[in-house]
C-alpha cells in the first residue's frame, strides 16, 4: 500500500513538472491556439451546436435576449430548481428568471433544446463612449445539429411571438419617457420606463357613444390590419390628432387606447430633444405595438416659425442642425424612418389646432382628427354612471330633461363635471343637485356675457357705420372723387 502511494506521488510530480516545462517552452498564444484547435476538433465530432444570444449586441440592445428571458420565465417557475425573482418598481407582477449559469430544458415540435443563462463579470472597462454594465449576460442555446433548421426557422419566431403575448397579457403596460438631455443609460436606452397603470378605458371615457365606437373600430381595424398594410404597401402605422380645450379628455383618451390595444406608451418630451438626428435615434429605439405621444405639440417647440421661401413655399429656418424642425418631426412620423418597427400609433395633442402649421394638418398626415369637445348630454350620462352609478332611468324625468338642456348651454368640460361629482359622491342626489345648480348659474352667466358682448358689438358696429357715413361723400356731392377715367381725360386736355 505504501508503495502505491509513493508511486502516485511521483506520477503527480512528473505531471506537474511536464506542465511547467510546457508552460516554459510554449508561449501563452501558442497554448491558446492549441486549445482553440482542440475545441474545434471537439465541436466537429460533437452532435450538438450552440447559439449565443447576448444581451447587448454592439451598442444595441438585443431584443431576442429580452424575448428569451420573458419566454423562459413563463415556465421556468415550474421546471427550474434555482430561480431569480424580480419585481420592477411599482410593478404588480413578479418575474421568474434563470439564475446565473443555470440551465433549463425546453421542447419544441418534438425537439429538445437546452438553455443556459451565462453571466460573466466584465474584465476591464475598455474605452467606450458610454459606461457598459458590470456583467456580460447572455443565453446559450444548445441543440442537436440535425434540428438546427427547425430551430432557426420556427422556434425563435415562436419565442418572439410568445414573449410579446406574455408581456401583453401578464405584465403592466410600460410608459416610456425620453431621458433628460438625451442621455443614454448603461444599456444604451434613450428611454426610461415605469409600469403604466392608468385606469382610463373606453368605458370610462365620456364622449358621444357614436364617436367612441368609430374610434374603437378604427383602432381594432388598425391592430388587425397587418395583411392589409402589407398588401397595400403602406407602413403599418396610424396617426391621431386630438384637439380641444383643456380637461376634455385628450390624455385620458391616450391611456384608454393603450389599455384597449395593450400597447406601451412612449411619451416624447420634445423640449429634451436637441436635433432631428436625436429624434430619429429615439424613434429607432421604440418597440412595435406602441403609441408614440407628443402632447401639446403647439407648445413643445417652436415649429411654427417657418418662413416662406421665394417660391412661396414654407421652409424650416436654417439652424445648423441644432434644433428640431418641422420637417424633422414630419420625417419622424411620415418618412422612411417612421417605418422601422411596425404597428405604431402616433398621437399628437393640442389645445389650439389653429396654431398648428398647415403642413401638420394636411390630409394624409394625421389619419384622424378627433375633436374632444365640451361635455354633451350623452357624455354626461357616462360620467353619472361612472361616478354615481346612475343609469338614465334612475334620474327623475324632469331632472334629466333639465340636465340635458343645461349641459348644452354651458361650456363645461368633463373634468369640471367630474370634480363636482367626485366631491359629492357619497350623496348622489346632492351631487346631481349641485351639478344642475352650477350648470344653470354658468349658463345664466354665459347668457349675460353673451348679450353684453352682443350689445357691445352692436354698438361698435353702429359707431363704425356712422364713422363710415361721415367719411364717405354723398352721391353727386362736390366731394365726389373723380373716377380714373375722368382723371385721364383731364390729363389729356
Ligand atoms: N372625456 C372624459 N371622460 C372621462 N373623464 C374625463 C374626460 N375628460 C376629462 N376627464 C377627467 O378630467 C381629468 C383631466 O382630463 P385629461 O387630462 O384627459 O384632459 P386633457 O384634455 O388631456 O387636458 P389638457 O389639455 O389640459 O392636457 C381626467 O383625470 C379625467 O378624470
Ligand atoms: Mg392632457
Amino acid at each position: 500500500m505504501k508503495e502505491y502511494w509513493s508511486y502516485l506521488a511521483s506520477l503527480l510530480g512528473v505531471l506537474a513538472f511536464c506542465q511547467t516545462l510546457l508552460q516554459l517552452i510554449f508561449p501563452p498564444e501558442l497554448r491558446f491556439l492549441s486549445l482553440k484547435f482542440l475545441s474545434r476538433i471537439f465541436h466537429l465530432f460533437s452532435s450538438y451546436c450552440y447559439f449565443d444570444i447576448t444581451e447587448i449586441d454592439g451598442v444595441n440592445t438585443n431584443e431576442l435576449y429580452n424575448a428569451v428571458q420573458l419566454y423562459l420565465s413563463s415556465f421556468v417557475s415550474i421546471n427550474g430548481s434555482r430561480l431569480s425573482l424580480t419585481r420592477a418598481l411599482n410593478s404588480s407582477a413578479i418575474t421568474f428568471g434563470l439564475s446565473n449559469n443555470d440551465c433549463i430544458i425546453d421542447t419544441f415540435g418534438g425537439v429538445t433544446v437546452l438553455w443556459e443563462h451565462v453571466v460573466i463579470q466584465r474584465q476591464s472597462q475598455t474605452f467606450t463612449w458610454r459606461p457598459l454594465p458590470d456583467e456580460k449576460r447572455g443565453f446559450t442555446l444548445r441543440m442537436k445539429k440535425k434540428d438546427k433548421a427547425l430551430i432557426l426557422h420556427s422556434y425563435l419566431d415562436y419565442i418572439m411571438d410568445k414573449s410579446n403575448e406574455i408581456r401583453r397579457n401578464n405584465q403592466d403596460r410600460l410608459l416610456y419617457t425620453n431621458s433628460r438631455g438625451g442621455s443614454l443609460d448603461s444599456r444604451g436606452h434613450p428611454w426610461e420606463s415605469v409600469p403604466f397603470k392608468h385606469p382610463s378605458t373606453f368605458d370610462t371615457l365620456a364622449m358621444h357613444p357614436v364617436k367612441k365606437q368609430e374610434i374603437m373600430h378604427d383602432l381594432k381595424d388598425f391592430a388587425n390590419g397587418q395583411s392589409f398594410y402589407h398588401k397595400t404597401g403602406r407602413a403599418w402605422k396610424r396617426g391621431y390628432l386630438l384637439y380641444g380645450p383643456p380637461g376634455t379628455g385628450k390624455s385620458s383618451m391616450i391611456a384608454a387606447i393603450a389599455n384597449y390595444l395593450s400597447y406601451d406608451i412612449y411619451d416624447l418630451e420634445l423640449t429634451e430633444v436637441h436635433n432631428n438626428s436625436e429624434l430619429r435615434k429615439l424613434l429607432m429605439k421604440t418597440s412595435s405595438k406602441s403609441i408614440i405621444v407628443i402632447e401639446d405639440i403647439d407648445c413643445s417647440v417652436n415649429l411654427t416659425n417657418r418662413k416662406k421661401n421665394n417660391k412661396g413655399n414654407y421652409c424650416d429656418p436654417e439652424d445648423g442642425g441644432n434644433s428640431i424642425t418641422l420637417s424633422g418631426l414630419l420625417n419622424f412620423t411620415d418618412g422612411l424612418w417612421s417605418c422601422c418597427g411596425s404597428e405604431r400609433i402616433f398621437v399628437f395633442t393640442t389645445n389650439h389646432i389653429d396654431k398648428l402649421d398647415p403642413a401638420l394638418l394636411r390630409s394624409g398626415r394625421m389619419d384622424m382628427h378627433i375633436y374632444m369637445s365640451y361635455c354633451s348630454y350623452p357624455a354626461l350620462k357616462i360620467l353619472l354612471k361612472n361616478y354615481l352609478g346612475y343609469e338614465e332611468s334612475d334620474l327623475d324625468c324632469n331632472v334629466s330633461k333639465e340636465l340635458a338642456e343645461a349641459v348644452d348651454m354651458v361650456e363645461m368640460t368633463p373634468a369640471d363635471i367630474s370634480e363636482i361629482l367626485i366631491k359629492n359622491r357619497s350623496d348622489k342626489q346632492k351631487a346631481v343637485g349641485e351639478l344642475l345648480e352650477t350648470m344653470k348659474t354658468r349658463a345664466e352667466g354665459n347668457m349675460k356675457r353673451g348679450s353684453l358682448k352682443e350689445k357691445i358689438s352692436d354698438e361698435m358696429e353702429d359707431e363704425e357705420q356712422e364713422k363710415r357715413a361721415l367719411e364717405s361723400p354723398k352721391e353727386g356731392s362736390d366731394f365726389e372723387q373723380p373716377s380714373k377715367k375722368e382723371e385721364n381725360v383731364k390729363k389729356m386736355k
